[in-house]
């Protein structure tokens, strides 16, 4: 079973708005309301996909219970830890000449609902897959992904971390088996800026060397470099086409790249199933769905289990 998690989700309002004026009242062309958060948007995509997952993660107040709803509607199990106070966040995407968001702070998680959420992670059997992805409230310590990963230690259960700086750098050293920083994040770890692809191979070479296991970097319209435990390097470029709404793009990507692997066990195959998903899901106005993702494969759907 693929697990995914995620600690602040959110509903996401994306408005489209033309000639957006900060300090005016902006009138939105078209809005609506979808379940947001990194893990699970990946556990919809894998859903799209065909492939079974549980959402985790903590819910609270009625955004909570509308995010809940909806992923369930969208075909994906789920099993939330509810909060006793505060509303899960909206988050606000608007889409005019250029993409802003606006992230909420999301709900306090005392250590009671931690500790719940440690007891679900116990129930993980070997080979399952164990999807960490998006940020953490302010109000919990940097160090809860790798306190997770120190528990998922010699437990056979494969870890995904889709998450940035000091979240990401401390997983390292319990050998996560992919993680995804996007090119911009990757030059953040590192207190740099990275412009050329030698550079953006150099730096996640380093990753790989503190024990990520595979890398995956998403350059958004540049496509994606993996750098592979068999210790090659390959190199995706995206299909052509206009961007809609890019929110989920890398989720998407992470949950294609999951589906392509598991199922062909073929790195160059995820990376393409991968890229396909994060284009397809970049070309339309929330995630793509299966037919809008297989629109872009380089071969043959069945070749890649779908
Ligand atoms: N403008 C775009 N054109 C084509 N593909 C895109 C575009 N933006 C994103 N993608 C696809 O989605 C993947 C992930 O996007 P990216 O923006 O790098 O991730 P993140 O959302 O994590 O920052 C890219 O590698 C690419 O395949
Ligand atoms: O957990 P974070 O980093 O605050 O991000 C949450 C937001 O990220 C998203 O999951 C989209 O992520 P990406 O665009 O990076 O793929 C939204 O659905 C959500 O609103």
């Amino acid at each position: 079973m693929i697990y995914t998690v995620t600690f602040n989700p959110s509903l996401d309002y994306v408005v489209q708005i033309d000639n957006m004026e900060l300090g005016q009242i902006n009138r939105t062309k078209k809005e609506n309301i979808y379940p947001g958060g990194k893990g699970n948007n990946v556990s919809v995509i894998l859903s799209n996909l065909g492939l079974e997952s549980r959402a985790l993660g903590f819910k609270a107040g009625f955004t909570g219970k509308v995010m809940d709803d909806m992923l369930r509607a969208y075909g994906c199990q789920t099993d939330f830890i509810l909060l006793p106070e505060g509303n899960s966040r909206i988050n606000v995407k608007i889409k005019a000449d250029t993409e802003s968001e606006i992230n909420g702070q999301g709900p306090v998680i005392e250590k009671e609902a931690l500790i719940r959420l440690y007891a679900k992670l116990q129930e993980l059997e070997p080979g399952d897959i164990l999807v960490l992805a998006g940020s953490i409230p302010d109000t919990l310590p940097e160090n809860v992904y790798e306190q997770i990963m120190e528990r998922m230690e010699h437990t056979g259960v494969h870890v995904v971390v889709d998450a940035t700086g000091e979240l990401l750098k401390r997983v390292l050293k319990y050998h996560p088996f992919l993680i995804k920083p996007n090119n911009h994040e990757l030059g953040d770890l590192f207190g740099t800026t990275l412009y050329t692809e030698e550079e953006i191979i150099m730096y996640a070479q380093k990753l790989q060397k503190m024990g990520a296991v595979n890398v995956l970097v998403s350059m958004a319209e540049k496509g994606a470099l993996l750098l592979a435990e068999d210790g090659q390097v390959r190199k995706m470029r995206p299909p052509k086409g206009t961007v809609v709404n890019s929110v989920g793009a890398g989720d998407s990507m992470v949950a294609g790249f999951l589906a392509g692997y598991l199922n062909t066990g073929d790195y160059e195959k995820a990376l393409e199933l991968g890229t396909a998903a994060g284009s397809a899901t970049a070309f339309v106005s929330w995630l793509a769905s299966k037919e809008e993702i297989v629109r872009y494969l380089v071969r043959p759907a069945i070749e890649y289990g779908l």
